[in-house]
């Protein structure tokens, strides 16, 4: 096994910047004529699966669409995970854990532990109960060389009210936790390697980091940027709105590709069309 942000860093290299977005929503069922159920859980996430494999590096399912099955959609989560992972995709969990410490370190295993059910390379988690609630997942991203994604400056707009917010020393709370991400990949960047701490930085509000004095680039963190295609930023102005940091952006696209509907050669376009736009 190699370090996370050592493995997404060759499935730049080998596939781009694309992340695949699992979001198996009710709408998107009911436009591939799947019922809203596990049942079309499972045939939309296998499709998805089966259309990334060998043409986009990572996938990303999102843990609430298929959390709203109950027991019955969870237990379709972990069978999609376990086919994502055997199809060689990196998978991330979208499941913005976060809570105080003690309980961070019951999610960090359930989600990072690749014996359990659902565990995955890497998970998003939510620093807003303080930066240090997250250390047991860095703990525990380190000993089983899985990754997490940060929430920093989030893609919808609602956010920045939190995010942009300025302390008594003039610093954002985004500029906050994108520094202490930095400090936690020190070890990698030395080496000159991706880190495998990464944050969350919206396609469609990435150019804030900028305007308000945030650096991305220190600490090469991965930088996972969803936004693209249905909430509307488009490859030029994500390359645009990150700048000097856009080696490091993983673009994750869901509604977009979705739209192409159950079939694999219109899946297959989406994902080879946005691939290309990414280059
Ligand atoms: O963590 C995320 O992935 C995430 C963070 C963010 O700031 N904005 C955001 O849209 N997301 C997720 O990214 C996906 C975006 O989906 P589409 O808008 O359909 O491409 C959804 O699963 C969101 O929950």
């Amino acid at each position: 096994m190699t370090t996370f942000g050592t493995r997404l860093e060759h499935a730049f290299n080998t596939f781009g910047q694309l992340c695949v977005g699992i979001d198996p929503h009710p709408d998107v069922l009911s436009d591939w004529g799947l019922p809203d159920d596990a049942r079309g859980l499972r045939e939309c996430g296998m499709r998805v699966v089966e259309a990334s494999a060998g043409r986009a590096g990572i996938v990303k399912p999102q843990v609430a669409c298929f959390e709203r099955h109950g027991v019955a959609g969870l237990q379709v989560l972990a069978e999609v995970i376990a086919a994502a992972k055997s199809a060689g995709l990196l998978v991330i969990a979208d499941a913005k854990r976060g809570d105080i410490g003690s309980t961070m370190e019951a999610y960090a295993e359930a989600w990072l532990n690749p014996q359990r059910d659902f565990g995955v390379d890497a998970l998003t988690v939510s620093p807003f109960l303080g930066f240090a609630t997250l250390q047991p997942a860095v703990q525990a991203a380190a000993q089983y060389e899985a990754g997490l994604f940060v929430l920093a400056l989030t893609s919808n707009a609602e956010g920045q009210q939190v995010q942009l917010a300025r302390d008594e020393d003039g610093q954002t709370v985004a500029g906050r936790i994108v520094r202490s991400v930095a400090a936690s990949n020190a070890a990698a960047a030395d080496q000159g390697k991706m880190g495998s701490i990464g944050l969350v930085v919206g396609a469609t509000t990435a150019h804030l980091a900028e305007q308000n004095g945030i650096d991305l680039v220190a600490g090469s963190p991965p930088l996972l940027a969803p936004g693209y295609g249905a909430q509307g930023a488009t490859a030029q102005s994500i390359r645009s709105g990150f700048g000097a940091a856009w080696g490091q952006v993983l673009v994750n696209s869901s509604r977009a590709i979705l739209a192409a509907g159950p079939e694999t050669h219109g899946l297959v376009s989406n994902i080879e069309q946005a691939r290309t736009d990414l280059q």
